[in-house]
């Protein structure tokens, strides 16, 4: 087609050429029977006939009609719309060339350092095994001189969301979240992954009722040392400051010291915001809080949340001890921990419920019978479980009598972001998902070795200062520059320490 038959909607065709979304032959036939049925067209309205064929996503028209049109394609993938922002960047719905299946792409701002090599090394790790609760972490790359990592696409809403709509949860549900982030975390571990970042908003929880752990890779790949490390020093310390309400006390003090046992002690805030609704230490400064998590205890759960066991809040606190000598030896011994709360619902009374311990509350799996064994690579298909031993799996929780469960809202039915609805009647405590009827599709989580990725384009490449594909972006200049606001974080902590402690001695004195 020619530009000058094109009219009014010249510029926008020659965008939507120039994005890379449509192959140019189906775009040119689209574009020419539309223009030849409404000669006189203006862009906006291009653009309508194309969302409405299916042809671009409303997202990608409203980026194209805004003269956006870089970084729609990144690698293999092709962004749909975006999802959420995070402290390191961007994330977006895309759906790979590959294989057309979805994935969250978080894309990271220009700045950022890269080092490719660390990372594919990273992606290769989460090969060796699959879990339900680990949402993998799949590719990375570089494409028109932006940075992405990607994960499949995972349903539900996060933790965060679900108890901020809903208010804290039942006991026996929190710990049939507890129970599956410890197993996904027990088979990571034991493939020598941590997660490094655990905390409500990076657990997901499907409408299947399986919490699926988001963001596996960033923390591991946050700790390698300064010259390589995966992101320029500014995204770390947003990402480190975002996760302060539920980062152990030896990664405060030392961020690069991340372990399975941080993973524990994350796992304990998660639970302590899940059974009472608030984070252990909501109160204060950055610094205040980091100085908590090093010496204070947080508000006893039951001053908050009467209704939950006091074993529950015991095996919180294990998790929550500040030395990681004190806490459980393995996830595996977590999940042995949390096992007997999952079906204690009867010793729960709900806030504002007068009714005393056995008032009609069902166990999830009432049946009676315990969590089974379960292979979890049976759950995805395809990879096979490596050297880990298998894990047990709580069944998915039920409804409780009375609880209206509420499915996923329409529209974003891959992004589901509506909340449980909790009974009227059951004030603050959220109510489970829909049991599962579905396991989440393996497919779904398949993408080719690094190898078969298809080489990004590099519009304006980004320097390469070494063979083995490190690259580094020109604006950033903090990561190079010895002490960066990682740094200077970390000094400000110890300052802070230092002063509060000596405060503290000489008024005790
Ligand atoms: N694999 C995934 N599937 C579906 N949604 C995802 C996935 N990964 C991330 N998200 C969603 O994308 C949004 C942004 O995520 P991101 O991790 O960048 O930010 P965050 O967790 O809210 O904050 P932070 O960067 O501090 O961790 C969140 O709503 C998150 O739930």
């Amino acid at each position: 087609m020619v530009t000058s038959d094109l009219g009014a909607c010249e510029w926008f065709v020659w965008d939507l050429r120039r994005s890379g979304l449509i192959d140019r032959g189906q775009l040119d036939a689209i574009v020419g029977e539309f223009l030849k049925r409404n000669p006189r067209a203006e862009a906006p309205a291009l653009a309508d006939h194309l969302v409405h064929q299916g042809t671009i996503t409303p997202f990608q028209a409203e980026r194209i009609l805004n003269g956006k049109t870089q970084g729609l394609v990144l690698g293999p993938y092709v962004l749909l719309d975006a999802i959420g922002t995070g402290s390191m960047g961007q994330v977006y719905k895309a759906s790979s060339k590959n294989d057309q299946n979805l994935f969250a792409v978080k894309v990271l701002p220009r700045r950022s350092m890269w080092n490719v090599r660390l990372a594919r090394r990273q992606v290769r790790s989460f090969a060796n095994f699959s879990h339900p609760a680990v949402v993998p972490f799949m590719d990375v790359g570089t494409a028109g001189g932006l940075h992405y990592l990607s994960w499949p696409l995972a349903e539900g809403q996060t933790l965060e969301a679900v108890v901020q709509r809903t208010g804290r949860l039942a006991p026996a549900l929190a710990a049939v979240y507890g129970v599956q982030v410890a197993q996904g975390l027990t088979i990571a571990h034991q493939n020598s992954l941590f997660h490094g970042l655990v905390k409500p908003s990076n657990i997901l929880v499907g409408s299947d009722g399986q919490a699926r752990i988001l963001d596996f890779g960033i923390g591991s790949l946050l700790v390698e040392n300064e010259g390589e490390s995966l992101v320029d020093t500014m995204s770390t310390a947003n990402t480190l400051t975002s996760g302060l309400d539920c980062a152990s006390p030896e990664s405060i003090m030392e961020p690069t010291n991340r372990t399975p046992a941080g993973d524990q002690y994350s796992l304990g805030c998660v639970l302590y915001y899940a059974l009472t609704g608030r984070v252990p230490f909501p109160e204060g400064s950055a610094v205040e809080k980091m100085m908590a998590h090093q010496a204070k205890e947080p508000t006893p759960i039951r001053e908050l949340a009467p209704e939950v066991p006091d074993g529950l809040c015991k095996v919180v606190a294990k998790l929550m001890a500040k030395t990681p000598e004190d806490r459980y030896s393995g996830c595996e011994e977590v999940v042995e921990a949390l096992e007997p709360f999952l079906g204690d619902l009867s010793a729960s009374p709900k806030p504002g419920d007068s009714r005393g311990p056995g008032s009609g509350l069902r166990r999830p799996g009432s049946s009676g019978s315990r969590p089974g064994l379960s292979n979890p690579s049976s759950n995805y298909g395809g990879r096979t479980a490596g050297a880990s031993a298998p894990v047990r799996t709580p069944p998915p929780p039920q409804s409780l009598p009375g609880v209206k469960i509420n499915p996923m809202p329409p529209g974003r039915a891959d992004v589901g972001r509506g909340a449980p609805k909790s009974n009227p009647g059951v004030r603050g405590i959220a109510a489970p998902p829909p049991p599962a009827n579905r396991v989440p599709s393996r497919a779904a989580f398949q993408i080719p070795p690094a190898a078969e990725v298809e080489e990004p384009v590099y519009e304006a490449p980004v320097p390469q200062t070494r063979a083995e594909n490190l690259r580094w972006a020109e604006e950033d200049t903090n990561s190079r520059s010895g002490v960066g606001p990682l740094g200077l974080v970390m000094v400000a902590v110890l300052v802070m320490v230092a002063v509060y402690f000596g405060a503290t001695f000489l008024m005790n004195k």
